[in-house]
């Protein structure tokens, strides 16, 4: 596990379709702005901005990728050591919602993630500020496809109106820390064998050496 008793620094990659907001989350959580008329996105950029979480400081390096299919190759090769990946959609989107699946997987395979529930995925559904009457998906919809995929941290934002982007750069790295700490107790446990396994071979030796001077 990385320390965390000083600064700690995660990569974060943010993904999904074009158009859904990754850049305009990226640059609200970094520099407080909002472009109306934000540029796709080609290949990737990433920002660094530290948070502060419980008294420890946590550098974020927040990879923004591009969504649209045809820059697949250009992003695919930033996955790999990523500690968190957000999986992003629009609320007035039911189509980048539906492929957040495709996401997971893409995300999945590239990052060669050997088990998927050691993925630090979070899902953030974007553009929470549009009329009602322009909603594609609703929270409940979000709730249950993350709970059908073993997702336990989602949350809804508008990086238009800064509502909850602060609070979903710190949902992902809370969910981090979980996901380590899981990880900690594993090693203890895988720890804990290995001292049970040398013990035993120790003891099969004297036991060995007691058997050789019986005779
Ligand atoms: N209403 C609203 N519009 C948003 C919000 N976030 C982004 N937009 C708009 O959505 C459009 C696309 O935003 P981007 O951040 O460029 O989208 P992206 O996901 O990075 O797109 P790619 O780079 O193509 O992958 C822009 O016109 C933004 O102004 C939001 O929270 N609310």
């Amino acid at each position: 596990m990385r320390s965390t008793t000083k600064n700690t620094l995660l990569k974060v990659v943010i993904l999904g379709d074009g158009g859904v907001g990754k850049s305009c989350l990226m640059n609200r959580f970094v520099s407080n702005q909002f472009d109306e008329h934000s540029f796709h996105t080609i290949g990737v950029e990433f920002l660094n901005k530290d948070i502060e979480i419980d008294g420890e400081t946590y550098t974020l390096q927040i990879w923004d990728t591009a969504g649209q299919e045809r820059f697949k190759t250009l992003r695919t090769p930033f996955y790999r050591g990523s500690d968190i990946c957000i999986l992003t959609y629009a609320v007035d989107d039911k189509t980048s919602f539906k492929n957040l699946d495709m996401w997971r997987k893409e995300f999945a395979n590239y990052a060669d993630v050997k088990e998927n529930n050691q993925v630090p995925f979070i899902v953030v559904g974007n553009k929470s500020d549009v009329p009602t009457e322009e909603r594609e998906v609703s929270p409940l919809e979000m709730e249950t496809w993350c709970n059908d995929n073993g997702i336990t941290s989602c949350i809804e934002t508008s990086a238009k109106s800064a509502s909850n982007v602060q609070e979903a750069f710190k949902m992902a790295v809370q969910h981090w820390l979980k996901l380590e700490s899981r990880a900690d107790k594993s090693e203890t446990v895988i720890n804990d064998t290995v001292d049970l396994s040398k013990k035993q071979t120790e003891n099969r030796t004297s036991c060995c050496i007691g058997s050789s001077d019986d005779k």
